[in-house]
């Protein structure tokens, strides 16, 4: 087994390392608030994001990102995607040259229009058969309960996808290994913009019809996006692509979702933010996405939407106006 740090003690992170110790692995996690560390170091829980869950003792946090990351031989990445690149420029320097980075993060970086492991190449030096990605569909609440749930663990470098598969297998968390890294990170990204239109959807009052049709519809963009930038088609039918789309789309637990009913019962932006107030990647990515597709010449109408109702004042039901209208087509 291994000794792993897990950088953040939010939702995912937080479940991560239950998951990690759970499979009997030694963890030290770098949480910012003190309360935080005491909480876990202390009562064994993180009752800020998982009231009530228990945690091993082979469990312990420090608010000294050096201290987490000393001594380990995987490092775990769980900050929101938009911040990766101002915490890791810190942490870089101190993380081993042999060490294995796991990315948990789903999102694209706004401006650089980058995938997170392409951050991690270049802001802490990395080299991508060193970068594994877990992604799936992977509700932290689900998990920290203990539900079944099968995940992917990506990495170009096949044997090293199996070891991380290895130390995070347990009773009620089952990874398989993809080698299609693209496809994976584009797969949790675009289902996180998906996820908050079929929220906006539910928020009007709409039914299963339209639900389905933006489930399959925004497969589609994801598929015609992860296809001109080298990912394989076939990794949006599995885990990464259509099982995290419909896990995001279909839950209450889901932020992104929750973020996009606000919206569609009307609420503005900064309201749906108060409502939601853990990380809803999409709201960001929705941009970064749509500004990726553009510069590929991939057509995303239901990203440009959400990217329009989220940033230029378009109201859901506009949106849905505006996707109806389109010239008709082949599928
Ligand atoms: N919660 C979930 O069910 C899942 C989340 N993810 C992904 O994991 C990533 C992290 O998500 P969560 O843990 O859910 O988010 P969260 O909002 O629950 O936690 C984010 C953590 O990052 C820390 N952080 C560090 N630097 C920060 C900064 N500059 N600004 C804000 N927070 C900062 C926060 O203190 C907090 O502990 C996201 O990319 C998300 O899409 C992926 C799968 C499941
Ligand atoms: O990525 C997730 C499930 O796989 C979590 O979704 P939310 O970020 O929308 O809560």
């Amino acid at each position: 087994m291994a000794h792993v740090a897990v950088m953040a003690a939010g939702s995912w992170g937080t479940t991560f390392a239950k998951i990690l110790a759970d499979a009997g692995n030694t963890v030290r996690m770098w949480a910012r608030r003190e309360k935080v560390v005491e909480d876990i170091n202390v009562h064994h829980m993180n009752p800020d994001y998982l009231p009530d869950v228990p945690l091993l003792s082979t469990i312990t946090a420090t608010a000294n990102p050096l201290e987490a990351l000393d001594g380990a031989e995987m490092v775990v990445l769980a900050v929101p995607s938009q911040t990766l690149r101002d915490n890791l420029a810190d942490w870089a320097p101190h993380i081993g040259r042999d060490v294995t980075v796991i990315s948990l993060m789903k999102g694209v970086e706004l401006g650089t229009l980058k995938r997170m492991s392409e951050v991690i190449h270049e802001v802490g030096k990395v080299d991508f058969d060193r970068i594994a990605v877990v992604t799936g569909p992977n509700l932290a609440k689900e998990i920290a309960s203990e539900q079944p749930t099968a995940a992917v663990v990506a990495c170009i470098d096949a044997a090293r996808a199996e070891r991380v598969q290895d130390v995070i297998t347990t009773k009620y968390f089952r990874p398989y290994t993809n080698t299609d890294v693209v496809g994976c990170e584009l797969g949790g990204a675009i289902k996180n913009v998906i996820g908050l239109a079929f929220g906006m959807a539910s928020g009007m009052g709409l039914g299963d019809n339209t639900k389905a049709t933006l489930i399959t519809r925004g497969l589609a963009e994801a598929i015609r996006l992860g296809s001109a930038l080298g990912a394989d088609p076939l990794t949006f039918s599995g885990l990464a692509g259509l099982g995290d789309l419909v896990a995001t789309c279909v839950s209450p637990l889901s932020r992104n979702h929750t973020f996009g009913v606000a919206l569609g019962r009307g609420r503005t932006l900064a309201e749906a933010q108060e409502i939601t107030r853990q990380t809803a990647e999409g709201v960001k990515s929705c941009r970064s996405i749509r500004d990726l597709a553009r510069a590929h010449d991939v057509e995303m109408p239901i990203t440009e939407q959400v990217e329009k109702v989220c940033y230029e004042g378009l109201s859901p039901r506009q949106a849905v106006a505006e996707l109806m209208s389109r010239d008709t087509k082949s599928e």
